[in-house]
């Protein structure tokens, strides 16, 4: 392991006893190969041995003001070390703008995180080849701090219904950025608060009298030199939120600010001198900066996941507690059956949402390429299956990161466990980027259509021509991936069949979208988690997997196919001829019998299994889920840290409950 503790908690160091697989094994998988592993730990020992990174008093006991001081100023040390990282620069900075490395260092949130997560990806795939040569290497360089600002106020989801204006002013080959009322503030972008002074924004573009839809603008916000707002421009930040309180999220109003015609990122559509429009080969190719985020939060709650488990899972089999069997000493909670079904169904999560999440990212640098070369065929693919994982992955890892705290018990409400600020950033991510309900309903769009035309990517291949499979129970891994499938075709065509019939007693098909609602968000989940699971098996099915491994693997992809199963079981009852077949009945009864053994195979393995994360201390950073298991004593010394320990008796005693103690005598 990367840290050898001298104290090491008896029942932990039982755990890791005669562990059957080789932990690396596992840790090379993930971290995408040996060498990648290697590059990693380097990079941790690099950022993680500095002592100005690390802090001086937990946040929790900071300002609103002086955290975001303290992160921004912890960022800015990160960019100096950037330049003789032994990772190289863009390995470096991937490390440090998510969950994994980045949040030991930066807790709350980067200020900086927005700049490279959206900015750079905005300039890069909206900009031509002249504008990325104008500003790319000013961004790259940090001479500019940008941010992505297209949520306003009034409107977030509703892109067409966005209030901002660029209108094209031919005379002076300038736009004019106007916010017309209140909700056309923009509202939320992150850096945009305190730290950005360039944004690339969102804004009806409106040439010779016509608007032609929303377009990306690169705008100037502050003077370079005093960082002050510019002449018309309004800005401030919104204020605390759950989470993520260092990323200074902020608002921005124009009033009639002028910028040159060339600062409308021009590689899809363009506005000449005379102010004629040109249009661009598809009119959503102005959304693909958030298809590129929608991947990469696949991935960074994957990761966030991973801390929750691992920390869970730790802490659970330290923690021992009431009585299994009379008169024995008191279990691990891990030893009860209750607590590995809460655990080891998100154990299981974090591999199945990472095998989804690398398929898309594939998916998304293939796409990518042939969309630099015009060639737009997968983007409707891309588009339905970000939506889909990014809705996934981040609505139960929320629920799961959640579940995570309560096996903590008590100590896992702690702010020190690490659990609220965790939770803070992945159920954020089921806000932002797409809010998941509205993504589900993209999802079900680009299903119903597949279906209907029988035309579709790869993703929905299974929705085209007949079912193809088993028509029996079949309780091999297959048969159940098949009810899977059978499953998510039957609920679109339950879906189709709602909106045929509401068609049929006269309804508009926006009505009768609407009144589908709650099937087609049922059909595109179940559209997500078919995917998953595919991935998952057929990972198991290709790689150079030890037999060790590869049996431990296997053993969680069919915990989680099932728990998913039983889980989601009521909607199995939406598919007519499943119950028909008495087919549901009996498959339950088969599989839950299965889903209890798998808990009771794969319990002793769990801390194994976290152990191969390789997830440091100062990333968990919980004194719940320590490698060493040292979870009552580090308890007390976090508790040491509260300023309200400062002094036995606090002057607060002398000013308030003094003087009503005395008038009570
Ligand atoms: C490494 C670390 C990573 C991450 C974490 C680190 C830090 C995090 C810090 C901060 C957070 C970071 C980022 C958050 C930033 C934001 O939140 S930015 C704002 C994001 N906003 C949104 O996502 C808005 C959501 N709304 C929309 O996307 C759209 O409005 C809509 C898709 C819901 C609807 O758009 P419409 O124009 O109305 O379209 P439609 O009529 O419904 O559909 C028309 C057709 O267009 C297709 N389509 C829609 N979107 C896309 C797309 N993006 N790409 C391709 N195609 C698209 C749609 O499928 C329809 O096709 P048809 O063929 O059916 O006509
Ligand atoms: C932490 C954080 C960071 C963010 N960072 C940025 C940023 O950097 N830049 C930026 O521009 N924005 C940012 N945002 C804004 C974010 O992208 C939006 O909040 C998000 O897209 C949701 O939009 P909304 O707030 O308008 O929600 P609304 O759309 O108002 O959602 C409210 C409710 O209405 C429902 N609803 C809306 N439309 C429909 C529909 N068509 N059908 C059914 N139900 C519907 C939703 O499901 C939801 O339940 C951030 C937000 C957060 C929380």
């Amino acid at each position: 392991m990367s840290q050898k503790e001298t104290y090491e908690n008896p029942d932990l160091k039982k755990e890791r006893q005669n562990c059957p697989f080789n932990k690396e094994e596992i840790t090379n998988l993930l971290d995408g190969g040996k060498e990648k592993t290697a590059e990693r730990k380097q990079l941790e020992n690099y950022i993680l041995s500095d002592e100005q990174l690390k802090d001086a008093v937990p946040m929790e006991y900071l300002s609103h003001a002086d955290k975001y001081a303290e992160e921004l100023r912890k960022a800015c040390l990160l960019m100096h070390k950037l330049e003789n990282s032994p990772a190289g620069q863009v390995p470096t900075l991937r490390a440090l703008m998510g969950a994994g490395l980045g949040s030991a260092v930066l807790k709350e949130g980067n200020p900086l995180a927005l700049h490279y997560v959206m900015f750079i990806p905005a300039l890069m795939g909206q900009g031509t080849i002249d504008q990325q040569a104008k500003w790319l290497a000013k961004a790259y360089n940090l001479n500019i701090i940008g941010t992505y600002a297209q949520t306003e106020l009034g409107h977030g989801t509703f892109l067409r219904g966005l209030e901002t204006t660029a209108t094209y002013d031919p005379n002076t080959q300038e736009f004019v950025l106007e916010s017309p009322s209140l909700t056309a503030y923009k509202w939320w972008p992150g850096s945009l608060g305190k730290t950005a002074n360039y944004a690339v924004v969102m804004a009806q573009l409106y040439t010779k009298g016509k608007c032609e839809g929303t377009h990306p603008f690169m705008v100037q916000l502050r003077d370079e030199e005093t960082h002050e707002p510019l002449p018309g421009i309004v800005i401030g930040e919104i204020g605390p939120k759950l989470g993520m309180n260092t990323n200074d999220n902020g608002y921005l109003g124009f009033e009639k600010f002028r910028i040159p015609r060339d600062q409308l990122l021009m590689k899809h559509s363009q506005v000449l001198e005379d102010g004629t429009y040109v249009k661009p080969t598809n009119s959503k190719l102005s959304y693909a900066t958030m298809v590129f985020v929608r991947v990469v939060v696949c991935q960074d709650v994957t990761t966030n996941l991973r801390k929750a488990v691992t920390i869970a899972t730790r802490y659970s089999c330290v923690r021992r507690q009431s009585e299994l069997k009379p008169g024995d000493r008191e279990p691990q909670v891990m030893d009860y059956q209750a607590q590995q079904n809460k655990l080891l169904p998100p154990l299981a999560a974090t591999f199945a949402f990472q095998l989804a999440s690398d398929h898309l990212w594939n998916l998304y640098n293939t796409a990518n390429n042939n969309i630099e070369q015009g060639d737009l065929e997968l983007l409707p693919d891309l588009h339905g299956l970000s939506c889909a994982l990014k809705a996934l992955c981040s609505s139960e890892g929320a629920n799961f990161v959640e579940v995570c705290r309560q096996s903590c018990g008590g100590h896992g409400y702690m702010a020190c466990s690490n659990f609220p600020r965790i939770y803070g950033q992945v159920t954020a991510a089921e806000t932002y980027e797409g809010e998941n309900t509205v993504l589900w309903l993209q999802v079900a769009r680009y299903l119903v259509k597949t279906r209907k035309e029988q035309t579709g990517g790869l993703s929905v291949k299974y929705l085209i021509g007949e079912e193809k499979g088993p028509k029996t129970v079949d309780t091999t891994l297959e048969g159940i991936v098949h009810l899977y499938r059978r499953t998510a075709v039957g609920l679109v065509d339950v879906a189709i069949a709602e909106l045929e019939k509401s068609g049929r007693k006269g309804e508009a098909p926006h009505d009768a979208w609407n009144h589908a609602a709650v099937y087609l968000i049922k059909a595109a989940q179940a559209h997500a988690r078919l995917f998953v699971v595919e991935s998952f098996v057929n990972s198991l099915k290709v790689g150079n997997l030890s037999a060790p491994v590869r049996t431990v693997l296997s053993q969680l992809c069919e915990l989680f196919i099932i728990y998913w199963l039983l889980e989601r079981s009521g909607e199995l009852f939406f598919v007519r001829q499943f119950i028909k077949k008495r087919l549901v009945t009996v498959e339950f009864q088969v599989r839950t019998l299965l889903y209890v053994k798998l808990l009771a195979a794969i319990r002793p393995q769990a801390v194994n299994l976290v152990d191969s994360f390789d997830l440091r201390d100062e990333i968990l950073a919980s004194p719940l889920g320590c490698w060493d298991g040292n979870v009552y004593q580090r308890l007390f010394d976090e508790a040491a840290k509260s300023p309200l320990n400062q002094s036995s008796v606090h002057e607060s005693f002398h000013k308030y409950l003094k003087p009503l103690l005395k008038s009570n005598l």
